[in-house]
């Protein structure tokens, strides 16, 4: 294992949402015998020396025997949950993800800290078709005070916040082009798109 195979950055799973649009707690989603979450953990945890989740209601995570991290503003969104997990992390960079993002992939991941070392950046942030994914990407503790400050001023957007920062933007093409499976940024929010990912997967 190299010395960057376990790096200091800490792993933030972001589970403090409302699944409205699904109607049940993504995190707890299936796929096989494991859930979403578990299958997230399960990854990060052969990259991450430390994991936290990030969630309000602490007794649907404590099974999963790791440290959670409540937000500072509740009800704020994805940029209140990232914040909380920031000013939580042990270590001075942070990779977030999403509860709903079960293509979850190690070389991904990698590929991304890598970039990490030259410490020039606020924010690692792979780029889609869809735009950013925020909620798949690096973080710098120098991003606390700009988020605080969005999240006095209501400025809840992520694009917004990502204007606001130094950011690191690497495109589906670098990706695709060092063979990465792009599929791990694919989020899901209703019932009908996870039907569709498990009748893909079987
Ligand atoms: N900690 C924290 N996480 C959040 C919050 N809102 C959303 N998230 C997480 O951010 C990710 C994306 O969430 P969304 O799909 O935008 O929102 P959601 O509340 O989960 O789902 P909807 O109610 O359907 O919009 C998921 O992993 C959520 O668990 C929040 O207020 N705090």
């Amino acid at each position: 294992m190299n010395k960057w195979e376990m790096c200091k950055v800490t792993g933030i799973i972001l589970a403090g949402g409302k699944s409205t649009r699904m109607g049940t707690n993504k995190a707890f989603l299936a796929y096989g015998n494991k859930s979403f979450i578990e299958i997230q953990i399960d990854i990060l945890r052969h990259i991450f020396r430390e994991i936290i989740i990030s969630a309000n209601d602490f007794s649907l995570y404590e099974h999963l025997q790791l440290p959670i991290v409540p937000d500072v503003m509740p009800g704020k969104g994805p940029l209140g949950g990232i914040c909380a997990g920031l000013i939580h992390s042990k270590y001075s960079y942070a990779f977030v993800i999403a509860c709903d993002m079960p293509f979850i992939n190690k070389e991904v991941i990698v590929y991304m800290k890598e970039l990490v070392k030259g410490d020039n950046y606020d924010v690692i942030v792979p780029h889609t078709v869809r735009g950013p994914e925020p909620l798949h990407a690096f973080y710098s503790k120098n991003c606390i005070q700009t988020m605080q400050r969005c999240l006095e001023e209501e400025d809840l957007r992520m694009s917004d916040f990502l204007q606001k920062v130094n950011v690191r933007h690497v495109n589906e093409e670098e990706l695709i082009k060092s063979g990465k499976d792009i599929k791990s940024f694919i989020n899901l929010n209703t019932y009908r798109e996870y039907e569709d990912y498990r009748s893909e997967c079987n």
